[in-house]
């Protein structure tokens, strides 16, 4: 993949696992700037050569991509001062935006000399290659700049690209804030071996490797439904049985559509923070 110079404005949580990603699979560090107003958070690049700072807009000039990875509410702020003063010229950049429930047309509305947008919502998982991006562009958005942003994803996981813009709030749901469902099924599974005198580490580990496995179980076999999967485990009067009766009977399925389904909506809501 190509390596563009790339400033990341805001280091936190997204920032570090897709940057760290990124180092990993080879990406040059002195590629990299991420802007931050806090130290701590600078430093931990830094450690890494990636090029660090507190002056965003300096930085953002002479970027080739911008990567926007502030929460969303504070959007507004983060652009106004390249506006103000008519300072940044956009239009030859790539601006990304990783930010929830953040339309394309908030964000040129936010920096009207923008031409390429591109809205990704990427998960943590990234870090250790295994993330998860669905992407958005709008059709003027010029396919050298969608393939450095699909690429650069692609480097640290798996992407897919929605057509309309209002699959991204579902996208979130399956992507961005997926991962913490399952790390709250796997908590919970892990609460309930160390209830049953198992030892915290060797429950942890008994949960991270049946999730492990599964995932990979489902990755290996595209052909064989996850219905099948499961199927597979379960004993007709077995143990599995018994658990599944009472994912059941307390309707698992609806309490995941209820929860996803307030992750979509929440997602619509966002843009009204700002
Ligand atoms: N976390 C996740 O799993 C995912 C997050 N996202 C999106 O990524 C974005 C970031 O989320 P996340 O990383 O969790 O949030 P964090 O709060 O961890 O990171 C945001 C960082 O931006 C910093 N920041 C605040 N103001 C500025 C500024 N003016 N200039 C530069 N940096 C600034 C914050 O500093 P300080 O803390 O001091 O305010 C903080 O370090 C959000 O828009 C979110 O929707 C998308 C997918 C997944
Ligand atoms: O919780 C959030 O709003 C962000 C977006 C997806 C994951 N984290």
């Amino acid at each position: 993949m190509q390596h563009k110079l790339i400033t990341f404005i805001g280091g936190g949580n997204m920032a570090q696992a897709i940057v760290f990603g990124l180092l990993n699979k080879g990406y040059p560090a002195e590629k990299i700037t991420v802007c931050d107003p806090n130290q701590q958070k600078r430093d931990l690049f830094s450690q890494k050569r990636v090029n660090v700072s507190n002056d965003n807009m300096t930085s953002v000039q002479s970027a080739e991509v911008v990567l926007f990875a502030v929460k969303p509410q504070v959007l507004t702020d983060v652009c106004q001062p390249f506006t103000e003063k008519s300072e940044i010229d956009f239009s030859n950049k790539l601006v990304i935006s990783i930010a929830a429930g953040i339309s394309v047309a908030r964000i040129q509305a936010l920096l009207p000399t923008a031409k390429n947008i591109i809205r990704i919502m990427p998960n943590t998982p990234a870090l250790v290659s295994q993330g998860m991006a669905g992407l958005y562009a709008p059709e003027n958005v010029t396919d050298k700049f969608k393939y450095f942003a699909e690429s650069l994803l692609n480097a640290v996981g798996k992407t897919c690209w929605v057509d309309n813009e209002q699959d991204m709030h579902s996208i979130t749901a399956g992507s961005g804030s997926s991962p913490a469902y399952f790390f709250l099924f796997m908590e919970a599974m892990q609460q309930a071996l160390v209830e049953m005198n198992i030892d915290k580490s060797t429950a942890r580990l008994l949960v991270q490797q049946s999730a492990l496995g599964a995932a990979q179980m489902v990755k290996e076999n595209p052909n064989v439904s996850i219905s099948q999967l499961r199927e597979n485990v379960t004993s007709k009067g077995g143990t599995t049985a018994a658990a599944l009766a009472i994912f059941n009977q307390q309707n698992l399925q609806e309490m995941v559509r209820s929860a996803m389904s307030a992750c979509v909506q929440r997602s619509q809501e966002m843009e009204k923070d700002l």
